[in-house]
């Protein structure tokens, strides 16, 4: 999915001063170089004066001394301004730096900020692109297109003024020229901004495709669809490819304007210049610095294409970067936090009704009124047909999806009434899917309680049967995720569940855990785990009888509501729904032995 949003119509200088807070402490020091890179232009045009005085003084008086001396005047002017310049580019090089670091810290929070729905809408290639790419030319226009954007614009200003009191009819016809440019520039700014955005919209896709392909490289080998997937990617890259070439054609469309029409505009003030001198209306003198400061103007006229493309590209880049950090958070803490007391563990579902944003109108809410009370200390198994809205439901417990309808407490208390750091502190989750980080064991398994002591580490361990940590080359210091140590689908489960356990939650919501365990395996963190939950509330996703025998009673869920609650041997005998889920495990069990046998 592409986050293109067409062309905006908001201006450049509007949409750029949004980068003001961020870039505040930078500013001081990008003025200094501006101002650095000012006065290195004045000292250029200051150049043209001296030749002048010399040719209509003691060249053609002849004096020897005079020249001399008004040649070392030129080459300490040319001194100070190869000392200037390299004055602004020292400026310069630090300020971007800090800026792009500030705004990736921001960039960063914003996302662990926004809800899951969020991230169920954006594909991580595009949020990858604005991380990357977006910041880095945001960064090189700050310290480097900006100042000389607006320095050569202050630049061919001044040498304009100069041109025009050195001769008044030359320096008109060099203004007149400036019109076409500036009508081209315009149409420039229009052509050129949806472009860059297409471009950097398209490169977001590429960058999701890259990161697909490399997390589904297994799935992609097995199918044999490796060289579908280089071919997609392929496609992708090619339409990219045609629109940096369109890019590349409105520079050099503009980069032909911006020297042709100066250098007509020259050969004409050229022609017109030899006759003024020759018919003595024009000094030698003036027509000499006339010609210089045009070529001290010449290099600031060219490069206006390549800072205005570059200043259009920071503009993309910082609407793309607002994309996302304007994006409301609906799940935010409330104003005034309550806090749970006695911490018992109750859990109750009061009418919850949930949908999905895109799912279709016409469908009703997946969770229709779900009313459910789990018991201090109880675990409740949540059973119901593949689709059925398990997961969703485990999911409103820390918020990561709000409610649509009616109110999830803990101890009496709504949850949106707790702050999410309160709130994540009672409950902890662990899911099928068990993601680990780029981090060491230790790390990953007390991400919930980092201040947990070894004793509790070491049991959550033992609990979930995770010992195999003792046989890994460093053991809990061995770093694990995707760029340490591969493990396991098993094992990476008995992480992320022992990751549950360490957090010591009042409420423990376990989201299909086992289901890469082996048999034996499961058995014994079935009965490890059965101690945790004389102690703690749990609520179960269960898709086995192995997991539904570790909960005290059963919830049905079906059609968007809890139909029943009993427990097993209950719903058993009385209702068919049940029977019927329990029968698809059964299958799905037989299913599973029959291919582990062959
Ligand atoms: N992020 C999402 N955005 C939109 N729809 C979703 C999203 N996640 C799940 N759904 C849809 O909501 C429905 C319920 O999904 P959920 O994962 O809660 O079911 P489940 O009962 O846990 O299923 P299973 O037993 O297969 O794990 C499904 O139809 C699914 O397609």
């Amino acid at each position: 999915m592409s986050r293109t949003t067409g062309r905006s119509t908001t201006g450049t200088v509007a949409v750029l001063s949004r980068l003001r807070p961020y870039a505040a402490k930078a500013l001081p020091r990008i003025y200094v170089a501006m101002g650095v890179s000012l006065l290195a232009s004045l000292v250029a045009l200051a150049i043209p004066q001296v030749l002048q005085w010399m040719v209509d003084g003691p060249l053609s008086d002849g004096d020897a001394g005079e020249i001399w001396l008004a040649a070392g005047i030129v080459l300490g002017l040319g001194v100070l301004e190869a000392v200037l310049i390299g004055l602004r580019r020292a400026l310069v090089l630090t300020p971007g730096t800090h800026v792009e670091a500030r705004m990736r810290n921001a960039l960063y929070a914003k996302l662990q900020d926004l809800p899951v729905a969020f991230h169920d809408r954006w594909p991580s290639g595009q949020l990858l692109s604005r991380a990357v790419s977006d910041l880095n030319l945001i960064r090189r226009w700050l310290s480097f297109g900006l100042v000389l954007l607006i320095v050569n614009v202050l630049t061919i200003i001044g040498g304009a003024i100069i041109l025009i009191s050195l001769n008044v009819v030359l320096g008109l016809i060099f203004v007149a020229a400036a019109v076409p440019v500036i009508a081209y520039s315009f149409s420039f700014e229009r052509k050129y901004a949806d472009v860059a955005r297409r471009s950097q919209d398209q490169a977001g896709d590429l960058a999701t495709s890259v990161e697909e392909s490399v997390h589904g490289i297994r799935v992609l080998k097995a199918f044999g669809r490796s060289r579908y997937a280089l071919k997609r990617f392929e496609r992708q890259a090619e339409k990219l490819r045609g629109t940096e070439i369109e890019k590349a054609k409105a520079v050099a469309g503009i980069w032909l304007y911006l020297t042709l029409i100066p250098d007509l505009a020259f050969g004409t003030c050229l022609v017109v210049g030899v006759w003024l001198a020759s018919t003595g209306q024009s000094s030698v003198g003036v027509l000499v610095a006339f010609f210089a400061t045009g070529t001290v103007l010449l290099f600031p006229i060219w490069s206006m294409g390549y800072f205005l493309a570059m200043t259009l590209d920071a503009k993309t880049a910082t609407q793309r970067f607002f994309d996302v950090m304007d994006e409301p958070n609906p799940i935010t803490d409330p104003a005034h936090p309550l806090t749970v007391a006695d911490g018992r563990g109750e859990l109750v579902f009061d009418e919850v009704h949930f949908r999905y944003q895109d799912a279709p109108e016409r469908f009703p809410d997946l969770l229709d009124g779900v009313t459910l009370t789990v018991r201090p200390g109880e675990a409740m198994a949540l059973v119901g047909l593949t689709g059925s809205g398990k997961s969703t439901l485990t999911a409103l417990t820390t918020r990561l999806y709000e409610v649509t309808g009616g109110s999830v407490r803990i101890d009496g208390i709504d949850v949106r009434e707790l702050s999410r750091e309160e709130l994540r502190s009672r409950v902890a989750m662990a899911f099928e899917e068990a993601t680990l980080f780029s981090q060491t064991v230790r790390q990953n398994v007390l991400l919930g309680r980092p201040d947990a002591s070894e004793a509790e580490l070491r049991e959550a361990l033992e609990i979930a049967q995770a010992g195999f940590v003792d046989d890994l080359p460093e053991g809990l210091d061995t770093k694990v995720g995707e760029e340490g140590m591969s493990l396991s689908g098993g094992q990476r489960q008995r992480l992320a569940l022992a990751r549950a356990i360490a957090a010591r939650p009042s409420i423990l919501v376990l989201d299909d855990p086992l289901s890469a365990l082996d048999v034996d395996t499961e058995a014994l963190v079935e009965e490890a785990l059965r101690r945790v939950l004389a102690t703690t509330t749990a609520l179960i996703v269960a898709h086995r009888p192995s997991t539904v025998a570790l909960a005290d009673r059963v919830a049905v869920l079906q059609d968007g509501r809890v139909t029943a609650v009993g427990t097993h041997s209950e719903l058993l005998a009385t209702n068919e729904h049940y029977r019927f889920v329990i029968s698809s495990f059964d299958a799905d069990e037989r299913s599973t032995a029959k291919e582990t046998a062959s």
